[in-house]
């Protein structure tokens, strides 16, 4: 019997027959589900001091079936997380742990909050034996040489390319339950994917003249100071960055061409504004014939009808950034310009919650088989 099996027969030998008889697969996920409110799950996270890991705590200590956050550091081993952040002095006393696969298998899930390389490398011993979502961009693309292109480092092993799942949660949600290798979309791409998706899979929007304008917060680029965001340099200031080169593009772009069955290539523009969290995208293309405001905000209702995190607003009652923060909410509106024909769509997103560690935990609840909002019901904190 491994380690995760006796860790769970020495917990609930009392109470829940049956527990550790069981292997991961859909007859795990019923009785997880089953167990709902029992906190036998233990989850680690690697990457725990930067934005995402954090992030990550804070939802997952309010999180009804987690028993136990086990967290890992490459570079502050032995130290609290107090240490690196005192405003969880007294919550999370667990001590930063080498980061080591033997140790982290002993956990159902392990969340790879770092960056770009690790988990490429990390994945692969940890899968199948325990469930991994990974919150980096390493295993988005599903072809190497536009990874190696775009994020200019080798890639990961074609084979773990093509066995992880793109989790934007509200698609795909079958393949997501079925998977132990959880690719957590990046920020922009998710607000971007969710806001485009009705105009894109009904083929309403002439996807070539399609144009992606997205500004973002400065907690996007993760905890390190740089030039780019430090106080000085990002106060009283409006960044563009990265025009033409930006490593979401290909992410986007592969997306959407799945969605619209040939390829789609887009003008994506990201820029920096002064502000800690949020996403704000806002996307312009030209319709294709027959569509009206009325039609559009119907295609729009019924397909987010049943997605508890994406909340189209009244036509042309546009979202801010504050409406969403600190939640997983994606939040959306449009606008048709019957002069140009073309719609001007606006989606937000806290980056942090919705497009990093919020849908990471939504993904978690859809492979576990928990509700998918469980540990994500939050009013937006404003103002
Ligand atoms: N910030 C955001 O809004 C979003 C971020 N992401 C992605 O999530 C990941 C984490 O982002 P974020 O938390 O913002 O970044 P941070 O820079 O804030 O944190 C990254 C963490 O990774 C750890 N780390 C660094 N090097 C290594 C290594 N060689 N092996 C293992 N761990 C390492 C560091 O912790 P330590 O030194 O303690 O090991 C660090 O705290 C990145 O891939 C990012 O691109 C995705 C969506 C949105
Ligand atoms: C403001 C800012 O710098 N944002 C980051 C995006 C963060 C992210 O999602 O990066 P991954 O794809 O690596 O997960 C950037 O533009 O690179």
């Amino acid at each position: 019997m491994n380690q995760k099996k006796r860790f769970q027969q020495k917990k609930y030998k009392n109470t829940v027959a049956l527990i550790y008889i069981h292997t991961y697969n859909n007859t795990q996920q019923k009785m997880y589900k089953d167990r709902t409110g029992c906190k036998f799950m233990k989850a680690a996270i690697v990457g725990a001091t930067g934005y995402g890991g954090i992030e990550l705590i804070r939802l997952l200590h309010n999180h009804q079936e987690i028993e136990h956050i086990a967290v890992f550091s490459s570079s502050q081993e032995g130290k609290t997380m107090a240490q690196s952040y005192p405003h969880v002095t007294e919550i999370i006393d667990e001590t930063l742990e080498t980061i080591d696969a033997a140790t982290l298998k002993e956990y159902d899930v392990v969340f790879l909050s770092t960056p770009p390389g690790v988990s490429a490398e990390l994945s692969a011993e940890l899968v199948p034996e325990t469930k991994v979502i990974d919150l980096s961009g390493d295993l988005r693309l599903k072809r190497s040489d536009i990874y190696e292109a775009w994020y200019g480092r080798k890639s990961a092993p074609n084979h773990l390319l093509q066995q992880a799942v793109y989790g934007l949660s509200e698609w795909k949600k079958e393949s997501i339950k079925n998977t132990s290798l959880l690719s957590n979309p990046g920020c922009y791409p998710t607000a971007i994917l969710l806001g485009l998706a009705p105009l894109i899979q009904e083929g309403a929007i002439q996807p070539e003249y399609l144009i992606i304008d997205a500004k973002s917060g400065t907690t996007g680029a993760g905890r390190s100071p740089s030039a780019m965001t430090h106080f000085s340099e990002m106060n009283d200031n409006f960044k563009v960055y990265k025009v033409n080169e930006h490593k979401h593009t290909p992410e986007i772009e592969q997306q959407l061409s799945d969605w619209a069955n040939k390829e789609v290539t887009v003008t994506f523009t990201p820029h920096l504004v002064p502000m800690t969290r949020g996403i704000m995208a806002t996307m312009y293309a030209p319709l294709t014939e027959g569509w009206s405001t009325e039609k559009i905000t119907a295609l729009y209702e019924s397909v987010y009808a049943d997605q508890p995190f994406v909340r189209v607003r009244e036509n042309g009652t546009f979202p801010f950034t504050k409406e969403v923060y600190g939640t997983n909410y994606c939040d959306m509106s449009f606008s048709i310009d019957e002069r140009t024909g073309r719609i001007t769509v606006v989606s937000v997103i806290d980056n942090l919650v919705k497009g990093a560690s919020g849908q990471a935990v939504q993904n978690m609840n859809l492979m576990f088989g928990f509700e998918e909002g469980t540990g994500l019901n939050t009013i937006p904190i404003y103002p």
